[in-house]
């Protein structure tokens, strides 16, 4: 990607390959913010064939046509076998967050048949980066339909979703993505953990290990039917005041992470049907949280597979072990994924990830999830480790 030429992205306030390395520039913003009254006032042109759309997220319609656009052109695997398949109630919840701009629900219509035809969103998060606490955009599920690609289409949706933050006053941005882009700020690898291995293997998720057999390959993966720490239980509505504190302790630690407050974490980490479980241990002594764990559902499409249709993926999201072994309590949160009836259980090797994920036998993705800031440089080269952010 070093040799390749980005024409968008050259012109972006990102980290250039050509800064790589070069430690005299600052950290953070790479331009300073542009007064409100010079922020372009009118929206980007799009070809003639096209007009822009504001989603409005919270009507069951609207949500149906992006969830539509999204399961039949959103992200596939390297080989094409998956595509995700974000439900429509994930996706209520992953924009129609505490403080959020509808205006940021950006879409394109085709102007004769009103079809979607393209997409992305932009949701406010405060991001700590080091020391500073900055507002951002966490910009997500940009899409643009098959039948429209390679026409420079994604460019003027990035500039149109750049421009409508710019008006709320905001100048910085977070995204990740599965492509090399100008410029990571850290590269995470992937892995899975099997659940059900006879699936993962039938519709070529997973092969049969070198002199395995099938029934060897179950027993492997199989898990107790429940959990083993004293005290796990389901998170509830009156823990978020002691999971907040756990958590902005927890996350204190990273280089870059959230700063979630009581509102973030009812929001982000309640327990929300079919969309993101959340547990912690509550010290049977005295009461105390100790531990939390959470993951959220995103199911993939199977694509040409004559017997199944989706795949049951679990993601890991937020954990914090401070008395629990984190090996221990993401046993059990297999052994909660697997009782869900999920298939298999991802997760990033950000955090403390990489501490557990041989040892209950993660297999490594065939592909990457690279970070990117907008309009931020940070100058440390910062391991998936020091990294405490998971996007959707
Ligand atoms: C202060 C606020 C700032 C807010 C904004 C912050 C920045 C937010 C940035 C967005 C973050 C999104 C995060 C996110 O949603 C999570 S990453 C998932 C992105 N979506 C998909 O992969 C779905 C399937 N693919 C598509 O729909 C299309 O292929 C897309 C729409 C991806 C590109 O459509 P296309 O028809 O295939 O391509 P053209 O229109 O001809 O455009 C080609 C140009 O687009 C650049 N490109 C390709 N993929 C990209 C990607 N994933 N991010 C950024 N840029 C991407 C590419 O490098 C080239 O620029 P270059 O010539 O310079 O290299
Ligand atoms: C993060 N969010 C922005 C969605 C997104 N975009 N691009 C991606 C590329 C990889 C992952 C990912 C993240 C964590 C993980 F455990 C497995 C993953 O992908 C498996 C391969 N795959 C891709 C599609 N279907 C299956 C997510 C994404």
């Amino acid at each position: 990607s070093l040799g390749k030429r980005h024409k968008f992205w050259e012109t972006q306030p990102v980290g250039q390959y050509k800064d790589v390395g070069d430690s005299s520039l600052p950290e953070g913003p790479i331009e300073p913010p542009t007064p409100l009254s010079e922020v372009k006032q009118e929206p980007y042109n799009l070809p003639s064939a096209y007009e822009w759309t504001t989603c409005d997220m919270d009507s069951e319609e609207i949500c149906d046509e992006v969830y539509a656009l999204l399961k039949n052109n959103y992200v596939e695997d390297d080989e094409n076998m998956f595509r995700f398949n974000y439900s429509k109630e994930f996706l209520s919840w992953a924009l129609r967050v505490p403080g959020y701009y509808q205006s940021w629900h950006i879409g394109v219509r085709a102007k004769t048949s009103k079809k979607l035809v393209a997409f992305i969103s932009g949701i406010p998060a405060r991001i700590r980066v080091n020391e500073e606490v900055v507002k951002m955009a966490e910009i997500n599920f940009l899409c643009v339909h098959k039948k429209l690609r390679s026409k420079r289409l994604a460019p003027v949706m990035i500039k149109e979703v750049t421009r409508r933050v710019h008006l709320e006053n905001i100048w910085q941005a977070a995204y990740t993505a599965g492509v090399v882009l100008p410029t990571p700020i850290t590269t995470c690898q992937y892995w899975h953990r099997s659940l059900n291995p006879k699936k993962l293997i039938d519709v070529g998720f997973s092969r049969l290990g070198a002199r395995m057999t099938m029934s060897r390959t179950i027993k492997l993966y199989k898990l107790p039917d429940s959990t083993v720490t004293p005290g796990f239980r389901k998170m509830e509505l009156r823990d978020v005041p002691a999971v907040t504190r756990l958590l902005r302790n927890y996350l204190s630690q990273f280089v870059v992470a959230p700063d979630f407050d009581e509102n973030d974490v009812e929001h982000w980490l309640l327990p929300n049907e079919n969309v993101v479980d959340s547990f912690l241990v509550e010290s049977p002594e005295n009461h105390e949280i100790t531990d939390f764990c959470s993951f959220y559902t995103l199911p993939s499409s199977i694509l040409g597979n004559q017997n199944y249709s989706i795949l049951k993926a679990a993601y890991s999201y937020y954990n914090v072990s401070t008395k629990t072994p984190l090996t221990q309590l993401m046993n059990d949160v297999l052994i909660v994924a697997k009782q869900k009836d999920f298939d298999v259980f991802n997760a990033l090797d950000v955090m403390h990830n990489e501490s557990f994920l041989k040892e209950l036998k993660f297999g490594p993705g065939d592909g990457q999830l690279h970070y990117y800031l907008y309009n931020y440089r940070i100058r440390s080269a910062l391991k998936p480790s020091g990294l405490g952010l998971v996007l959707l």
